[in-house]
């Protein structure tokens, strides 16, 4: 068989996969009494590229409950339907710093915390299009099938199961209803809840779920839309600050990706703009983070540099050449421009600016201008002016039409 260029990238998942194999330690959760059942050795891991490409390692068809690692999907699909402003009516954007089952309630406004503990993601599920239990749990269904780019099943058994033991998160929904956040009766959110965490998914599918955050709200396999630019990036940000729970601000460290863990044994984790993580394995830490799934992350991180803050050195130049045309200068720019290539191209050419000759910026061969920056360029051949004969001081080229806005 001829060698595989795709190959490296499993083999990188491979690798780590074998080197966290022997952390034994942990345990499945027993709470919810079904998932006591589960094959504690299983361990998978998928990375999705934000363009479309799935690699698996180990168990990542392996399916299990999704659990809280639905959490933040559905915020980004009430963010998308409903608006920020809105959602953040009935659940706060704050870390908690406590267990996710805490009763983490705002004094002032009883409010949860945050939208990925239990009781804010109750409130988040109530917040879904519909009125009884069965309609606000298809928008949900229908929503993460989109992210995942495939029809997904209940898992009957653990749902009764947590069900039959859910007291607590009934609670938590009673307690969220008395303080006016609740957007449903206790019983439809609850109810709708316990669907939601009973989907079964694979590693596979997280790491799809995860990229679509990561492209901006894309499914970069079907590349269909599922939330809007803002909603993902409001959720992602969610995640960094939230997604492990009190292990967050550690996470943030030493991993650097915003994830979200479920007690299934799933975790995804988004690098924005490049690609998404799902791990699985289901024996969990003392916070309900899987082990291994942690550790897999841990690994992957700090063999390639994969902390979202990592710092890639100084950008090159977007400035490729300065010609002469005439007694016209051409500054001819390159590749993508972001918000400080913006300020670079402006800073050194302010110079070339005159009376005498036109500054021409060359936009033919740049491939994306960011739009803040697109704003910073628009504005400049107005603000420097015509010279007194009527010229242009600055002008731009640009052929392919970087500079418009979609
Ligand atoms: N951390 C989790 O995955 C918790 C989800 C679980 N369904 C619960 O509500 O208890």
């Amino acid at each position: 068989m001829a060698a595989d260029l795709r190959d490296p990238v499993r083999h990188a998942l491979d690798s780590v996969l074998e080197a966290v194999r022997e952390r034994t330690d942990g345990a499945v959760a027993s709470y919810i009494p079904e998932l006591a059942t589960v094959e504690p050795e299983q361990l998978g891991a998928a990375l999705a590229s934000t363009h479309g490409v799935v690699h698996e390692s180990g168990d990542a068809d392996a399916e299990f409950t999704i659990q809280s690692v639905s959490k933040p999907f559905v915020f980004a699909l009430a963010v998308d339907a409903l608006g920020l402003g809105e959602v953040i009516k009935h659940v706060g954007l704050e870390p908690s710093g406590e267990p996710f089952n805490a009763i983490s309630l705002e004094a002032t406004t009883g409010r949860p915390l945050n939208p990925l503990i239990n009781a804010g993601a109750i409130v988040t599920t109530s917040l879904m299009r519909g009125d009884t239990a069965a309609e606000k749990f298809d928008a949900v269904r229908a929503g993460i099938e989109k992210f995942a780019g495939r029809d997904l099943q209940v898992d009957e058994e653990v749902f009764s199961s947590e069900a039959s033991t859910g007291d607590r998160n009934r609670a938590l929904a009673y307690l969220t209803r008395s303080a006016g956040t609740l957007g449903s009766t206790a019983d439809v959110a609850t109810t709708a809840y316990f669907r939601q965490c009973s989907l079964t998914v694979n590693a596979r599918d997280l790491a799809i779920m995860a990229a679509t955050l990561a492209t901006g709200g894309v499914n970069p396999v079907t590349d269909e839309r599922v939330v809007s630019e803002n909603a993902a990036r409001w959720t992602t940000a969610v995640m960094t600050s939230c997604g492990m729970y009190d292990a967050s601000g550690d996470w943030l460290v030493r991993v650097g990706l915003p994830a979200k863990s479920g007690v299934g044994g799933g975790i995804a984790a988004v690098q924005p703009g490049q690609f998404g993580i799902g791990t699985f394995s289901p024996r969990l830490d003392e916070r309900g983070n899987s082990v291994r799934g942690v550790a897999t992350l841990e690994l992957l991180s700090e063999r390639h540099g994969l902390h979202m803050l990592q710092h890639h050195g100084v950008p090159l130049s977007p400035i490729a050449s300065l010609e002469r045309e005439g007694a016209d200068t051409v500054a001819v720019l390159r590749g993508e421009i972001m918000f400080s290539g913006a300020e670079e191209v402006l800073t050194r050419l302010a110079p070339f600016v005159s009376d005498e000759a036109c500054l021409v910026l060359d936009f033919t061969g740049v491939t994306r201008v960011g739009d803040g920056s697109k704003r910073v360029f628009a504005a400049a051949p107005e603000l420097v002016g015509r010279a007194p004969d009527g010229r242009a001081r600055v002008a731009v080229r640009d052929p392919e039409g970087v500079l418009e806005f979609d």
